[in-house]
């Protein structure tokens, strides 16, 4: 909770449905309280994305409540959707898709920086960047270059740069491994536990990949077609899951880290 007692992000008894669709979400709660780290689990189609879009403000609950520091997110206020993009950045899945192929890495990173009126200030900006590409394990001369120099670990770990130069209390990461080969997976995962460890940055993790969540969650959320089954401190629901799914995705997973 925030000083004033909100979580930083919250879903409260939320149905959604895309235009001219069936509901895909069913009465979902979920709360980010600030430097929580929370993972998001469930087969492909339970509707993880969509309560991603939803917590960005990218979509609007049919029914229920989406929250920001407590007030309802209205995706037509600009002032409260520029603090919300300050606040609470995405990573996506896809580090090949989600760099612009012509822009530079260090003006890649810059851009949130400048798009969120931070600042404009080149110097300021250099000295900013060359910091973020440091503190995700990069060469400062990395900003120079164009992402197709990179490797996809690479281009995760200047994409999770970018995503930290507006300093963010929140990212929200969707499958921010999964395109990874395995070799530089632990690199990035290790990359996230540094983050919300050293700088009490929160997680959201959206995750088919059990091994990950409780490599890097406190809490989890099992969601499956549209509604929340089971949530709860993650060592608790790997280790003696009440729900009847939750036990079967644990199960799944070949080993799982002591926990
Ligand atoms: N733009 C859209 N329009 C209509 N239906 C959609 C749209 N995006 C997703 N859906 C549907 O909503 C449901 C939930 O999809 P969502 O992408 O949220 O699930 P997910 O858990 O993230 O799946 P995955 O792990 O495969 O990404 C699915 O049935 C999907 O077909």
């Amino acid at each position: 909770m925030t000083a004033d007692g909100h979580a930083t992000l919250e879903l409260e008894h939320v149905d959604f449905a895309y235009a001219r669709g069936a509901d895909v979400l069913h009465d979902v709660s979920l709360s980010l309280a600030p430097g929580e780290t929370v993972g998001l689990v469930g087969e492909s189609g339970a509707g993880k994305t969509s309560v991603l879009r939803l917590l960005l403000g990218l979509a609007a609950p049919t029914s229920g409540r989406a929250l920001f520091d407590g007030a309802p997110l209205r995706a037509g206020d600009r002032t409260q959707m520029r603090s919300l993009r300050r606040a609470v950045q995405p990573v996506y899945q896809d580090p090949f898709s989600s760099l612009d192929p012509r822009m530079t890495v260090g003006q890649s990173i810059a851009e949130p920086l400048r798009s969120l009126g931070i600042t404009r200030d080149r110097s300021r900006i250099d000295a900013r960047v060359a910091e973020l590409l440091t503190a995700v394990d990069l060469d400062v001369d990395a900003a120079s270059r164009y992402p197709d120099a990179f490797s996809g670990g690479q281009r995760q770990r200047i994409a999770i740069a970018r995503a930290l130069a507006p300093r963010p209390r929140l990212l929200l990461a969707d499958e921010p491994v999964s395109a990874l080969d395995t070799s530089v997976r632990m690199h990035v995962i290790e990359l996230f536990q540094r983050l919300a460890a050293e700088q009490g940055i929160g997680m959201l993790l959206v995750s088919h990949d059990l091994t990950i969540v409780a490599a890097l969650c406190e809490r989890m959320t099992v969601l499956r077609a549209g509604r929340v089954v089971e949530e709860g401190p993650t060592t608790r629901l790997l280790t003696s899951p009440s729900d009847a799914y939750t036990a079967q995705l644990v199960a799944a997973v070949p080993r799982l880290p002591a926990v």
